[in-house]
């Protein structure tokens, strides 16, 4: 491949595989929970008060590791099903979109890989977003 191997490489290899992912995904969490705007909602308040941090980031570590390309396995429940009860809105996803990028900058992650990150993202954004009629 020679010159061209640098584009051939995974998205999981472009970041440096499952340890920066584990560092930036915890941090992604951790700036999350205490988020005063997506705790004015009472079921996310709730459910993370209930569902321990490092059980999500290791979730959450999984997932985009096997999205990226690395050789992680997700074995957590789809994204429905573990959201739908949230109700979250859209102004909530924007809100947890605006922190997801700020840790990416925080950890000088490229742009073209935080795109991609932010496509991964936003590939699950039908699944967890309520419908917008009650709220
Ligand atoms: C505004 C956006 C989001 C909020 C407020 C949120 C919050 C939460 C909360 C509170 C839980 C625990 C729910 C429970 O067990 O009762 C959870 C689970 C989870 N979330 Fe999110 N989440 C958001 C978006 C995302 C996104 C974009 C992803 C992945 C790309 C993600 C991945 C997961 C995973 C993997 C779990 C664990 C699933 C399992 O228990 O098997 N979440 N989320």
């Amino acid at each position: 491949q020679g010159e061209s191997s640098q584009k051939q490489q995974s998205l999981y290899e472009r970041l440096g595989g499952l340890a920066p992912i584990s560092v930036v995904v915890s941090d992604f969490i951790d700036a999350l929970m205490p988020d005063a705007f997506l705790n004015a909602n009472p079921a996310i308040d709730a459910a993370r008060k209930r569902v321990p941090a490092p059980y999500l980031k290791y979730h959450v570590t999984a997932m985009v590791c096997q999205a990226a390309g690395g050789p992680c396995q997700y074995h957590g429940r789809g994204m429905k099903a573990s959201h739908a009860h949230l109700n979250i809105t859209e102004r909530e996803w924007e809100r947890m979109v605006t922190i997801f990028k700020e840790v990416l900058a925080k950890h000088r992650v490229p742009a073209k890989e935080t795109q991609e990150l932010l496509d991964i993202v936003r590939s699950t954004k039908a699944d967890i977003v309520a419908s917008q009629g009650g709220r």
